[in-house]
């Protein structure tokens, strides 16, 4: 049995892996904190683990987090990068789910962040978990860098046409919506249910903190810079991302048999029929991302739909699916979900 401590279990992405660790046949949970509710029983705060979850809320100094072998950080930016030093030294292993270990570039991080890095020589070494990509990489990972939400749903829409070589790079557009749990559960007035409820709105425009992550993402597939706008948008559902790609194609090619042909055997990404418009609903609660590629009038403009759930692709599946890889488990272990619809 793998030992696992969740850092940060009040939060989203924290209840989102103690739901899929909960039912994970391979783990064991060790230890779960909260700063401010340590004491109080997990089922407590969260009667959804009821029967599942039988341990109590405790703090990050009483957690003895060096007793597990893995450590999943479910914390804003800045923390893991104050404790995985530690951490690595004695043995356990490290899975960041906010964006500490994910810019390889620490000026460019420290830059998007506004914080000083605590740990850049683990930059260095941490490997970016995107499965699909980097998956040999991910099986000797001390310290795993877990994908932001929307670059894991642009990453996979643009990957194949990016390795392909038949996309141009200098103007890529990337135009993504996120539920409003993509904020998190701290409260913030954008997120009370009378501002971001029957409303829709962009931010971010000028630059989204994500902006780099996806460029230096596409980048490596395309072994140089690229040109890319980002533009997220807030929209009033809970759950779930839908990126909407525009490529133009540089020569002919068929892209469905293209993206089907990269895909193939990925368990967690589902190309879907020509002609198909998926919804966030139809991956709701699951690890699956669903793409379909268009070419509207057949003309070299590709459309590319690509919906994730952010709490589970975009963070705590893709999270579980790292640590399966890591430690040697078959890649979907305690992710195989039927997503919720209606
Ligand atoms: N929500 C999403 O869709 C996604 C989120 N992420 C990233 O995952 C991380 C967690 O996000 P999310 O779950 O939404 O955030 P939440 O705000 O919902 O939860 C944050 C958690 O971190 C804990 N925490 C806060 N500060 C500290 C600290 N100084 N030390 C230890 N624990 C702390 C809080 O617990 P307590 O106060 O009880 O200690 C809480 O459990 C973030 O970095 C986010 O950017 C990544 C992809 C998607
Ligand atoms: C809807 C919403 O607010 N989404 C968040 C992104 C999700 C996230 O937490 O991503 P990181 O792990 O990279 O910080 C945002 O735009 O800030």
């Amino acid at each position: 049995m793998i030992k696992v401590g969740v850092v940060g279990g009040t939060g989203y992405t924290g209840v989102e892996l103690l739901r899929l660790l909960a039912r994970h046949p391979g783990v064991q949970l060790q230890a779960i904190t909260s700063r401010g509710d340590a004491g109080m029983a997990v089922a407590e705060m969260f009667p959804s683990l009821r029967g599942r979850v039988d341990l109590r809320f405790v703090t990050p100094a009483d957690a003895e987090l060096d007793r597990c072998d893995v450590v999943f950080f479910a914390t804003p930016n800045g923390i893991a990068m104050q404790q995985a030093r530690e951490l690595v030294d004695k043995g356990v292993r490290v899975i960041d789910l906010a964006a500490d270990f994910r810019i390889r570039d620490v000026a460019e991080w420290q830059k998007w962040y506004g914080m000083t890095h605590a740990a850049p020589e683990l930059v260095a070494e941490a490997v970016y978990g995107l499965p699909e990509r980097n998956r040999e990489q991910i099986r000797s990972a001390r310290v795993l860098a877990n994908p932001g939400c929307y670059p894991t749903a642009v990453q996979l829409g643009f990957l194949p046409l990016i390795e392909a070589g038949v996309a141009d790079l200098s103007h890529l557009v990337a135009d993504a919506k996120s539920g409003v749990s993509g904020a998190g559960r701290k409260a913030e007035v954008h997120t009370l249910f009378a501002e971001s409820a029957d409303t829709f709105k962009a931010y971010g425009v000028p630059g989204h903190r994500h902006l780099p992550e996806i460029r230096q993402g596409l980048a490596g597939m395309a072994g140089k810079a690229v040109g890319l706008t980002f533009v997220p948008h807030l929209t009033p559902m809970i759950r779930g991302i839908h990126a909407t790609l525009y490529v133009r194609l540089t020569q002919d090619v068929d892209v469905q048999g293209l993206f089907e042909a990269r895909y193939r055997g990925e368990p967690f990404v589902d190309v879907m029929p020509a002609g198909s418009h998926p919804e966030t609903r139809s991956v709701r609660a699951s690890n699956m991302c669903r793409i379909a590629v268009h070419r509207p009038q057949g003309g070299d403009i590709v459309v590319v739909l690509s919906v994730i759930d952010n709490l589970v692709k975009g963070a705590a599946g893709q999270a579980v699916q790292n640590m399966n890889i890591m430690f040697g488990l078959n890649e979907t272990l305690g992710l195989d979900i039927v997503p919720v619809s209606p």
